[in-house]
């Protein structure tokens, strides 16, 4: 039996496909109640642009709020759609954005009218929306999405949107035609996740809310070609009410705030119990998601969050567990430190609400780290909320992330070109293995970066060039796995605290760190393959930034992943032009 087939599958009878389901439904529409009448088409043009909606409108407590603005966070993150739409849209000549209007007036009540975004800041004011959410929750009310198209929208619009529903996020979609304003048809659409609806569904609304919880998106359609939804703005809102959730979204648009915000909201904390599980592939990036949760939780003087992680002795994590005054709420770790705490029963998950991996392709394409991550899950409860990201999901992998789930939201981008980091300038420099030293002094000298990452194969290489620059006085310093834990943790918080400029790493980088400052990443070596030169660079360029990717190209086989890359991504990466590149592209 190979390894992999030793490993156990996850409940595949619970993970339900709404593929049929999505196709129970086949009403296209009735021209009457959703065309557009011939002399509109032109004011498709007031609905372009992305409505960006606001951290407030995801109803967080507080003092999380108080935290994400502290943060200097103003709006939630957006990011490429799934490309099945897009293809579908593009070809109509439509853009569709999504954003969230928050409509539930006050369920506890029973009296829900749906609202459209001008009125939903009276109803935050008065605090109904918060106790709505709360009373729709408490109550596990069923959660239908209403997606409203503008009131000139034409018969295709629906049909497109509705396709992307069904395609991208698999999920059962109803549309609200005119002749089915009867009661009894109404309730058809309480088993459905979504449903497409015209202003009228305002009236609609009213009732079928006693019974649900109900959101409103409403849908702007203009003629730019291209589809945007956004990855905070659509996995927030579901991922608070405790759904599944397997997120692709490009790298350094803030996956990693949909899990620290969502489950700061749900925690509930009880001294010696862990609620929620984060799990990531890197000792650095736990430390950096601890330090997110810190940073998030400021308010919340009652959440303990703890970092675990190997290469420090588990005798000291053994006893922050011991003691219920520091036994972290919220735990991130590394598979392997997790795995042995569990073992030997000095961490217990049996009150774990929450399972969150990140970058989890990664954690489930490698062998023994899957194996880990495995018994781990084995140890949690089977009722719990699982949440997967990752800003590469091979159609490999997508299968394996969702047997530890049940009926996720999904939100990939299926399209690798929009992976690509539009702030980030890719060049390569062809030289020879000899020339790279010379070539890299000349770069540092040449170009002005704020901070830097240098890649390289090895932690030999990594030391020897870090070696090499400091004596060339370069503030330079080397994050390997050939260092001790301490040191590594010391080394990066130095960089990320902007007390070195230069950093020449190992792929312990390679995924997931944030630092702010870097707009500059080399890779003196280049990765073995375009998802990992897809997250190298990705170091640069963060949340919209600019930045610059210069690649040595020294072997055929660094030719080749080039290739790949500039295929996949549709990235164009030109030679590195001889009198090199004007500091406004890349320089913030
Ligand atoms: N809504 C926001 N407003 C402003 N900054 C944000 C917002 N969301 C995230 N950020 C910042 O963007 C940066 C990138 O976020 P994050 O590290 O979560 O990206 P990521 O999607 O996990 O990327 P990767 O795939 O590379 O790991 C971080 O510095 C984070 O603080």
């Amino acid at each position: 039996m190979s390894a992999e087939e030793d490993l156990i599958d996850y409940s595949d009878e619970e993970l339900q496909t709404t593929d049929a389901a999505a196709g129970a439904d086949t009403n296209g529409g009735n021209k009457g109640d959703l065309a557009a009448p011939e002399d509109t088409a032109d004011k498709k043009g007031s609905y372009v642009g992305i409505h960006a909606t606001g951290f407030r409108d995801f109803l967080l407590k507080p003092e999380l709020l108080r935290a994400i603005t502290d943060c200097g966070f103003e709006h939630p993150s957006e990011a490429p759609c799934p490309s099945s739409a897009s293809v579908h849209l593009a070809s109509k000549n439509y853009i569709l954005v999504l954003s969230i209007f928050p409509s539930i007036l006050d369920v506890s009540l029973g009296s829900v009218q749906s609202s459209e975004g001008d009125t939903d800041g009276d109803v935050r004011e008065s605090g109904d929306l918060e106790g709505a959410q709360k009373a729709a929750m408490k109550m596990q009310l069923m959660h239908i999405t209403v997606l409203v198209l503008p009131r000139d929208s034409r018969i295709d619009s629906y049909s497109a949107v509705k396709k992307y529903i069904s395609n991208s996020l698999r999920s059962t979609i109803g549309v609200f035609k005119g002749e089915s304003r009867t009661p009894a048809s109404k309730f058809d659409f309480l088993g459905r996740w979504f449903c497409l609806a015209g202003p009228a569904m305002r009236r609609w609304a009213d009732a079928v809310i006693p019974f649900t919880s109900l959101y409103s998106f409403e849908v702007h359609l203009s003629n730019f070609g291209s589809v945007y939804s956004t990855v905070q703005q659509n996995a927030i809102p579901q991922a608070i009410l405790g759904t599944d959730v397997l997120c692709q979204a490009k790298s350094g648009l803030g996956k990693t705030a949909v899990f620290v915000l969502t489950t700061l909201q749900q925690v509930e904390p009880v001294p010696g119990e862990t609620s929620v599980l984060v799990m990531c592939h890197t000792r650095e990036l736990a430390y950096q998601i601890n330090s997110e949760y810190t940073r998030f939780s400021k308010y919340m003087p009652d959440v303990i969050t703890g970092v675990f992680y190997g290469g420090t002795p588990i005798q000291k994590d053994a006893e922050i567990l011991k003691n219920k005054e520091t036994h972290p709420h919220i735990v991130v770790a590394t598979p392997g430190r997790l795995n042995a705490l569990v073992r030997d029963k000095f961490l217990r998950l049996g009150s774990c609400k929450v399972f969150v991996l990140d970058e989890c392709d990664k954690m489930l394409e490698q062998i023994d780290m899957r194996r880990d991550v495995q018994e781990i899950f084995r140890a949690t409860p089977p009722q719990k909320q699982v949440m997967m990201f990752s800003a590469t999901l091979s159609q490999e992998v997508r299968p394996i992330c969702k047997k530890f789930m049940q009926n996720p939201m999904e939100i990939y981008v299926d399209d690798d070109t929009k992976l690509t980091l539009h702030g980030l300038g890719q060049y390569y420099i062809k030289l020879d293995e000899k020339e790279k030293n010379r070539k890299l002094n000349e770069l540092l000298d040449e170009l002005q970066f704020n901070q830097v990452i240098i890649f390289v194969k090895s932690t030999l290489r990594a030391t020897e060039l870090d070696k090499l620059l400091r004596e060339c006085n370069f503030p330079s310093i080397a994050v390997h796995s050939g260092v001790s834990q301490e040191e590594r943790i010391k080394r990066y918080t130095e960089f990320k605290d902007f007390n070195k400029r230069i950093c020449v790493a190992t792929d312990v980088f390679g995924r997931g760190i944030d630092i702010e400052r870097i707009n500059l990443a080399i890779n003196y070596d280049l990765p073995a393959d375009a998802d990992s030169y897809l997250h190298r660079v990705g170091r640069a360029g963060r949340f919209g930034t600019k930045g610059v990717s210069i690649s040595f190209m020294s072997s055929e086989a660094d030719q080749e992943v080039l290739k790949q890359v500039e295929k996949r991504f549709e990235a164009s990466i030109p030679e590195y032009p001889e009198g090199g590149i004007d500091s406004a592209t890349y320089m913030n």
